[in-house]
């Protein structure tokens, strides 16, 4: 039973008053009483207009399901279906060509494209990880994953893989920041001569002769002895930043290429740099340039216990403060947040960050939350929750030197927002706790996330909607796609789920949003973001693909983890972006919107039953590893094994795909209820057998009858239904009723 307490006409959840209280109001200056009244007309002024939007989208839904309906059996008249949604509103006209006008954006933000990572704000183990992810090693994340070809064959260290990570390595030090002449692999010293870094390289009769530019250290008179070294310089000397110890015998020099910085430290005494010819121990690449932490779709939180965990977690990270004592391989320590990095530069001192910067994903304007009850006592709308307390939090962030927006911005990702008055309405929230809270207006910035297909549709009036606020627009391509099957679910049955990724409207999907994006001005200001990279293990892949994300014109693009972030990093050294948006802005736009409202229908090609049945058992099992974890456990993020045993990282917004394609193709008869129920106990199976090990595992099978099994069940029974195809509602009922009875 939760205990609340009355509180300026609302009912607020002990624990969550208590660390209002108690943690997240002192040291920001804003009175208690301020606080509440602000919160409780925030949730007062604005719940009504909130479920208003909400009731506008199932209005919505409810005409072009019926569109479909009518026109079922004819050929699809793109003309009158667009006529029809702009008749209905779907559809708003667009106004004038406009520019963003955000002001106070940080760099990581505004000018420094680079990966974003994306963590689970519960998790604090992880979420001091991303935020120390700012820099990661390459040579670890090289060693440790497939990203070569092939993984590390056991635990002791591989002498012969090492040689391959350094190559590897060098290789990509010769392409970011390339010797005068020369090559990083022949490097057998670095030093700091008069401000400028020369690599020290070993002569050889043939390379003095061929290269007259080098400059030799210590030349030899002409017919004497070769020389045993030259010195050769960076072919940009402006590369270097900036160097630690001492100029003759650096511990760490830093290079800059495309904006983005590198690392090399130099240890003689090293395990590796003991047997490198130039003592380097490690290349280290500034990774995660910016981080989400997500309050959203990663997570499981449904009451006030929950929230207060997230939003500790962030008040922790925003203070500066946030620890986690953490065990591995054998040994605890406490994980904290890194210090910046000081290193020696001619002009004095350069200081750069050490930490990511950090953005909070709020949730969508969907949920509410029984942490706070409003004077009618119902559940407050939970994204005004998310807005004014992930605000306040951020206010001692406002506060201090040297912590995370040295802009005095707080950056707040609001997700599946549904067309532009969605989007005005977000931006209206953040006025309001703005004024509550006392801070300068446009403090908040906002990420729009271009996830649902009215606001693709629409996105240059979303963009203006909150022209004063975006800091970023992003595809996020997983929920789009959930959007896509659930808008035309009455159109028929839907491509099978691998065919989404070739389809016209993604294509158009992914290039209008950069178009649209470059022509409302947000190169130098915003970010143009792309979406996740969903397999975490398969990194020679993500080596070799997502550096298409970059040639799409986008500015960061999602990664799932630091290693992640550290290899996702080496694409923005080869591809200069802002570059690559001049000349697609040249270019004019491309993605149409015609293309974009094309419906991924199945095309009438025969499935055959094993095609059929292996859809259905991927899907299933994609849904049943993920809701295992989170009703019953509350985690709200997973790497579930897919039929081919590819660990995928499954949240909610994958979980909508795979609902609610079950579910379309249920309701269209390409399988029958006994199909899906027959798979979706031979997957509860495998997917027992997966978490054989975990000692806190519920088992589905033989039963078939537990809450977690029960919530899957519905999320496909009842797909059709749910709004805009969302597993929210499902996912926090079923886990509700977990806790109760636990
Ligand atoms: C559609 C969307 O909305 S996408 C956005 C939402 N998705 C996400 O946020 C994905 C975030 N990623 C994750 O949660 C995880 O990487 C998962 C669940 C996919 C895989 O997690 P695991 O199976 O635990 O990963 P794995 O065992 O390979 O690695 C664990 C290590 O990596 C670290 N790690 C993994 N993911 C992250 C992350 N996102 N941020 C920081 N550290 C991370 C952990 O801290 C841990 O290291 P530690 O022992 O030093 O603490
Ligand atoms: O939030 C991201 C997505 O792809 O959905
Ligand atoms: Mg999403």
């Amino acid at each position: 039973m939760t205990t609340y307490v009355e509180q300026s006409g609302l009912k607020v959840a002990a624990e969550l008053h208590d660390f209002i209280s108690e943690k997240a109001l002192p040291g920001t200056g804003v009175a208690a009483e301020a606080f509440w009244s602000g919160l409780a007309e925030l949730i007062h002024g604005k719940g009504p207009r909130n479920r208003e939007l909400l009731s506008i989208r199932e209005d919505i839904q409810a005409k072009i399901d019926s569109w479909h309906r009518d026109h079922r059996g004819q050929s699809h008249d793109a003309d009158a279906y667009t006529a029809f949604l702009r008749e209905i509103g779907y559809l708003v006209p667009e106004g004038e060509p406009f520019e963003i006008e955000t002001e106070n954006v940080d760099p990581e933000i505004a000018s420094t494209p680079g990966p974003q990572l994306v963590v689970p704000v519960m998790n604090a183990r992880y979420a001091l990880n991303a935020v120390n992810a700012r820099w990661g090693s390459l040579y670890d994340a090289l060693y440790g994953t497939d990203a070569m070809g092939d993984l590390p064959a056991g635990r002791e260290y591989d002498a012969a893989r090492g040689a391959r990570v350094i190559d590897w390595a060098k290789g990509f030090l010769d392409e970011a920041a390339p010797l005068f002449s020369g090559s990083h692999r022949d490097v057998v010293g670095y030093r700091i001569v008069q401000g400028g870094l020369e690599a020290e390289i070993l002569n050889d009769q043939d390379f003095r002769a061929a290269d007259a530019t080098r400059k030799a250290t210590d030349e030899a008179p002409s017919g004497e002895a070769p020389i045993a070294t030259h010195s050769i310089a960076l072919a940009d000397p402006t590369q270097l930043l900036g160097w630690q110890g001492d100029a003759d015998a650096p511990t760490a020099i830093l290079l800059q290429n495309n904006g983005l910085k590198i690392e090399l430290r130099i240890d003689r005494n090293h395990q590796i740099g003991s047997s490198d010819k130039a003592g380097v121990a490690d290349v280290v690449l500034e990774s995660a340039v910016s981080t989400i932490m997500d309050c959203e779709d990663s997570v499981a939180a449904v009451d006030a216990e929950d929230k207060v965990l997230a939003y500790s977690n962030w008040l922790g990270l925003m203070r500066g403060d946030l620890e986690e004592s953490v065990t591995k391989n054998g040994k605890t320590f406490t994980r904290a947040m890194n210090p910046d990095r000081v290193y020696n530069a001619p002009q004095g001192d350069v200081t750069v960050k050490g930490r990511s910067l950090m953005l909070v994903r709020n949730v969508g304007h969907l949920m509410t939350n029984p942490a706070v009850l409003d004077r009618d006592g119902n559940e407050a709308g939970e994204g005004l929750l998310d807005a004014m307390i992930t605000t306040l939090c951020a206010m001692h962030d406002l506060q201090r030197e040297g912590g995370n927006s040295v802009h005095g911005s707080v950056y707040v990702v609001k997700p599946k927002m549904h067309g532009p008055d969605e989007v005005a309405f977000a931006s209206e929230i953040f006025d309001h706790v703005e004024d509550a809270l006392g801070l300068p207006r446009h403090t908040v910035k906002l990420g729009i996330m271009d996830e649902e297909r009215r606001t693709s549709a629409n996105l240059m009036e979303c963009i203006r909607a909150a022209k004063h606020r975006v800091a970023f627009i992003n595809t996020g391509f997983l929920d789009r796609t959930g959007d896509e099957m659930h808008t035309s679910m009455e159109a028929g049955p839907m491509l099978r789920k691998g065919a989404m990724k070739s389809t016209l409207w993604i294509k158009s999907y992914e290039d209008r949003n950069v178009d649209i994006g470059l022509a409302c001005g947000l190169k130098g200001t915003a970010q143009i973001g792309k979406g996740m990279w969903a397999m975490p293990d398969l990194m020679a892949d993500m080596l070799d693909q997502k550096i298409g994300h970059l040639e799409q014109g986008a500015t960061c693009a999602w990664v799932p983890s630091p290693t992640a972030a550290t290899l996702h990093a080496t694409h923005y050294h080869k591809l200069n972006v802002l570059d690559r948006q001049a000349e697609l802005a040249a270019g004019g736009a491309r993605g149409k919107l015609g293309d974009l409202l094309t419906i991924p229908v199945h095309n009438g090609e025969n499935w055959s039953d094993a095609e059929i049945t292996a859809e259905l058992e991927n899907n299933a099992q994609g849904i049943l590893g993920y809701v295992v974890r989170w009703v019953d456990q509350g985690v709200g993020c997973s790497k579930v094994p897919d039929i081919h045993d590819v660990g995928l990282m499954e949240d909610r917004a994958t979980c909508r795909i795979s609902s609610q394609h079950m579910a379309n193709w249920l309701h269209h008869g390409v399988v029958t209820r006994d199909q899906v129920e027959q798979v979706l106990q031979r997957m509860a199976i495998k997917v027992d057998e997966q978490n054989a090990n975990d000692p806190e595992y519920i088992p589905m099978a033989p039963g078939y009858d537990t809450i977690a099994y029960k919530a899957a069940q519905e999320l496909v029974y009842e797909g059709t239904a749910q709004p805009s195809g969302y597993t929210e509602p499902v996912l926090h009922k079923r886990r509700l009723e977990l806790k109760a009875v636990s």
